[in-house]
């Protein structure tokens, strides 16, 4: 599912205007917007206080990175349809090229089953998870995991999701503190350990990743291999932000440039761009 905002504040605007100054000003833009939009926005309102398009704006509003200084609150129609869900069956990213939001599944959703993603960062574990919920969004979540009584089940949980936050952080640092070979293991543990917990990392980064790293320890087969995963799988995402897909592009035609009559069994990086000169 792919969206672009009904409306796009800025986080420094939202928190600099006085409030009487930014309610009249996003009114103004919201009488603005085509018809349709306007109406679908006005739909939103079910909490009834004092200022309308406030109560529409604080439990839809998503904060999305749209420079890397300036962030913003996005209302997206059909975004805010879906609810949150701790374990939830499809993630979400932003595109700041494109302004596009982008809801991907986690596994396959079956016809007439809810699409849910989480709200929150999902390495959060529990206890923080539903303080975040009630603090930021306003309320108690629902979902099956914060009704379950197995507290084991949710310790087990939080543990997964833990340890993905580390193998993660370990994975995209390794590049810079020249750890592929064990970041190639990580790199494996945190896709068994987010299958396992139900969040794997979406797969067209993943692969793009382990291309690298296979690269960087000397592989040039396999960093072929999952670069060409990388791209099927960018591909398949139609994502209508092109800057992945031809950057996985780029990548695979540089690693078949540096195939082509470079014989390379495992060697390091820098060996293999000195023999393929
Ligand atoms: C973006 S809206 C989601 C769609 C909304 N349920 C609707 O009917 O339009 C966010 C609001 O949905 C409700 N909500 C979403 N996920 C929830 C959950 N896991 N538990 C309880 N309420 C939830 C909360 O009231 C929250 O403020």
């Amino acid at each position: 599912m792919v969206e672009y905002p009904a409306l796009l504040l800025g986080v420094s605007f939202l928190q600099d205007a006085k409030a009487h100054h930014r309610r009249r000003l996003v009114k103004r833009g919201v009488e603005q917007l085509p018809g349709e939009t306007r109406r679908g926005v006005y739909e939103l309102h079910r909490k009834k206080g004092d200022y309308v398009l406030d109560d529409i704006l604080a439990p839809n509003a998503v904060s999305v990175q749209v420079t890397e200084e300036e962030a913003a609150m996005g209302l997206f129609l059909e975004f805010s349809r879906i609810n949150h869900d701790c374990q939830p069956n499809a993630l979400y990213r932003f595109s700041p090229k494109t302004l596009a939001l982008e809801v991907f599944p986690y596994r396959t959703i079956q016809p007439g089953e809810e699409i849910t993603v989480s709200y929150t960062p999902i390495s959060m574990p529990h206890n923080q998870r539903r303080e975040y919920l009630r603090q930021v969004w306003g309320f108690d979540c629902s979902c099956s995991l914060c009704h379950s009584t197995d507290e084991a089940a949710i310790s087990d949980s939080d543990h997964r999701r833990e340890r993905v936050g580390e193998l993660k952080q370990s994975v995209l640092q390794a590049s810079s503190q020249q750890y592929f070979e064990n970041a190639l293991v990580m790199a494996q543990e945190w896709l068994e350990v987010g299958e396992r917990e139900g969040v794997p990392p979406l797969l067209a980064e993943y692969y793009d990743i382990v291309a690298r790293l296979s690269f960087d320890v000397g592989d040039l087969q396999d960093a072929r291999r999952y670069a060409l995963l990388a791209f099927d799988a960018w591909t398949k995402f139609g994502s209508v932000d092109d800057t992945d897909l031809e950057a996985a592009r780029e990548y695979l035609r540089e690693l078949n440039r540096l195939g082509r009559g470079v014989k390379l069994e495992r060697q390091g990086v820098a060996n293999m761009f000195k023999d393929a000169e």
